[in-house]
């Protein structure tokens, strides 16, 4: 089965507010998003790369490729206004059958059990969506009040969400709405139930300048 991890960097970082693009932030020497390709390619070296970026940030990924003299083989499709359609523009270009993970560039931590518990799930089932429980209590806001939640009701949820290619490409046919975040809320909505599988806690999201700190910490324990 071909195994394709669809890599979305196309974000513009807004709130990490850096000058720097997040994705291509260095952390333990390296752009971030090399270390995520790493992650793939360490699970599995037959990984086919498609990756998504902001068409002003492509020439800089090139001239990253060359000074790190990252040799992954991967091809640059320029993504869209929301992560939507940056995932739309990147699946456009997967014309076989077989399992696609979709994953933020911006989780390099992922792990290869994760890997292989969302690929086990999708090929037996269609899809997979690695989550996680929140280990804070969780309070509903609404109205100007707020309640305590029952937490034991909720998952975090992570990337890569994989899926059978046919089944994630015929869901991304769907018009566009905003309550889209995610991919398996894209499948949701054209009437697929969703299976969750375990996803690991260091797979953080770098979202903020403190994930960063995070994120170079957790290198360098491993
Ligand atoms: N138009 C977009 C928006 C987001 N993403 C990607 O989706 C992932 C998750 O998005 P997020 O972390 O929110 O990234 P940004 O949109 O860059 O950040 P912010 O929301 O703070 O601006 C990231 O890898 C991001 O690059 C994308 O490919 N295309
Ligand atoms: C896809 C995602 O990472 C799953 O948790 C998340 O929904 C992305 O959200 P963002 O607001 O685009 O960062």
């Amino acid at each position: 089965m071909k195994k394709f991890a669809l890599i979305v960097a196309g974000g513009s970082g807004s709130r990490m507010g850096s000058a720097t693009p997040k994705q291509f932030i260095e952390i333990e020497g390296r752009p971030l998003l090399m270390h995520t390709f790493d992650a793939f390619s360490k699970a599995d070296p037959a990984f086919k790369f498609i990756l998504v970026l902001p068409e002003k940030e492509t020439d800089t990924w090139h001239s990253l490729c060359t000074k790190y003299a990252f040799s992954t083989k991967h091809l640059v499709v320029t993504g869209g206004e929301t992560r939507f359609h940056s995932v739309k523009n990147g699946l456009a270009k997967i014309n076989d059958e077989g399992i696609v993970f979709i994953h933020d560039g911006v989780r390099p931590l992922v792990s290869a059990q994760t890997i292989e518990n969302c690929y086990k799930t999708a090929l037996d089932k269609g899809n997979a969506l690695p989550v996680i429980a929140p280990s804070e209590s969780i309070r509903e806001v609404f109205n100007g009040q707020n309640r305590a939640v029952d937490r034991s009701r909720y998952f975090l949820v992570q990337t890569p969400q994989t899926f059978r290619v046919s089944l994630i490409k015929k869901a991304y046919e769907q018009e566009y709405a905003s309550a889209f975040t995610d991919d398996a809320s894209v499948l949701e909505k054209a009437g697929t139930k969703i299976n969750l599988v375990e996803g690991n806690r260091e797979n953080i999201k770098i979202t903020w300048p403190a994930d960063i700190k995070m994120a170079g910490t957790l290198f360098q324990k491993r």
